[in-house]
């Protein structure tokens, strides 16, 4: 009888969790950003000559971030998209390259770069000065980075094709992003099923990233750790072991304050932060590596 019970409360609790996230993928086909790039022009100047298209633009609680109420054509077919005035991002994935915060001095690591929503945001923050490394492993997803980077006029980047977990040990970065590969979200693709195997070959590759850029972080260099899956393996269990296995590693605590009008809650490990439909789920986390 328990066990019965048992059994009709999970299957309530997953429909639950389907319509959910159902509800969420047609919510987020109404949520689109895009980041202004203001070193091509100015927010308000870009506002106005989209607005005088027909584009229905809301203001976010960044001054160069918007999202597209309504817009009578496609966004990534306007001049001004191929003139590199923008990009289009979902604005959970702006988080992580504002939390990183870097500086026009810093050597910056982007360790799985590709598209290239993040590098250009880091390159962007730092006003085209400083260094950035992006690393990415697939050849094809390469070419879009490239064509992102030259499209937005950033010359700070330089790009390599490889697996980061190869990268010279002997480099040296004061920021390092590690945006993840994962096994991404229900919203962003509904039509994926993922597996318990699949979700712990991706903890997998991401401790061996995260093991990258740890050995490769200066002394005081600062981290952060990204990932658009929900799933509690490759987000708060990676915290979890990183900071019981490596004690030079701290955690820098992060505020759901931070980013208002923007869906999330505090993450399973404290001062981690999760964004939550009907924004694209993302997860965060910021570290800052001690002397030993
Ligand atoms: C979540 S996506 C990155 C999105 C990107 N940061 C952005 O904002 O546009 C993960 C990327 O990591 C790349 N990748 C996977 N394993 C990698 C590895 N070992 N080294 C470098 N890149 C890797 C994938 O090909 C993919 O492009």
């Amino acid at each position: 009888m328990v066990e019965n019970q048992k059994k009709i409360i999970n299957t309530v609790a997953d429909i639950t969790i389907l319509i959910y996230y159902y509800t969420a993928v047609v919510f987020l086909e109404n949520l689109q950003f895009i980041r202004v790039n203001t070193l091509k022009i100015s927010s308000e100047e870009l506002k106005t000559r989209l607005e005088e298209k027909g584009v229905n633009l809301e203001d976010t609680f960044l001054d160069y971030v918007f999202r597209v109420v309504k817009s009578p054509f496609s966004m990534g077919s306007t001049p001004e998209y191929l003139l590199g005035y923008y990009f289009l991002q979902s604005i959970s994935s702006i988080i992580p390259s504002i939390t990183l915060n870097p500086s026009k001095d810093d050597e910056v690591l982007d360790m799985c770069a590709a598209p290239g929503g993040k590098t250009t945001h880091l390159a962007q923050l730092m006003e085209n000065e400083g260094s950035i490394l992006a690393v990415e492993i697939n050849k094809n997803r390469l070419k879009s980075l490239r064509s992102n980077i030259n499209r937005m006029g950033f010359k700070n980047t330089l790009m390599i094709n490889t697996n980061a977990v190869n990268i010279d040990k002997k480099l040296r970065f004061d920021k390092i992003l590690l945006d993840a590969p994962c096994t991404g979200n229900e919203v962003k693709d509904s039509n994926r099923v993922k597996t318990k195997r699949d979700i712990l070959f991706c903890a997998k590759r991401q401790v061996e990233l995260f093991r990258t850029a740890i050995e490769v972080l200066k002394d005081g260099g600062e981290l952060v750790y990204s990932t658009c899956s929900p799933e509690i393996e490759e987000d708060e269990d990676i915290v979890r072991y990183i900071l019981k296995t490596n004690k030079n590693m701290e955690l820098i605590e992060l505020t759901v304050d931070d980013f208002p009008g923007i869906n999330m809650i505090e993450g399973e490990v404290k001062g981690t932060l999760k964004v939550i439909p009907p924004n694209e789920p993302f997860f965060i986390a910021k570290f800052r590596k001690t002397k030993n």
